[in-house]
């Protein structure tokens, strides 16, 4: 588990070093140069894509959508300066708690 999320943490660096590079030669530099609503629009896309992929396509196809999406996501991040060992955190504080319980205690708050 802790290698699958070190790609990301690793793919997160990679895009973090090509802030401010030549958007002709790196695609990341053009997401980052475009500004953040074009990259939440590609975000946009490739969820919609994945679900595609999950509802009328095979796995092969779902894992190559996922893996844009998850890109886009960390591109995503970036630019809104959120590291996603803050992700990670909030995923590891909600282990072990059922989604359903949690909101029931959601609900009883309001
Ligand atoms: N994981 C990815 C990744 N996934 C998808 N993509 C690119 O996302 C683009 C999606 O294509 P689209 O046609 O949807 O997007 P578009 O060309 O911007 O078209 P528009 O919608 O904007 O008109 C393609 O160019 C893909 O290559 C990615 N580009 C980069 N990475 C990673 O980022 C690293 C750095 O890449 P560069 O920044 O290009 O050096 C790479 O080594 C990879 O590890």
């Amino acid at each position: 588990m802790a290698q699958d999320v070190e790609i990301l943490n690793e793919l997160y660096k990679v895009i973090l070093s090509r802030r401010g590079t030549d958007p002709d030669k790196s695609y990341t530099a053009k997401l980052f140069s475009r500004g953040r609503g074009k990259i939440a629009q590609k975000f946009g896309e490739e969820s919609v894509e994945t679900i595609v992929a999950a509802l009328s396509e095979g796995r092969d196809e779902l894992a190559a959508e996922s893996a844009d999406m998850l890109y886009h996501l960390l591109v995503l991040w970036a630019d809104c300066g959120l590291e996603p060992g803050k992700v990670w955190a909030e995923l590891e504080r909600r282990l072990g708690t059922s989604g359903i319980d949690e909101k029931k205690s959601r609900a009883k708050k309001s």
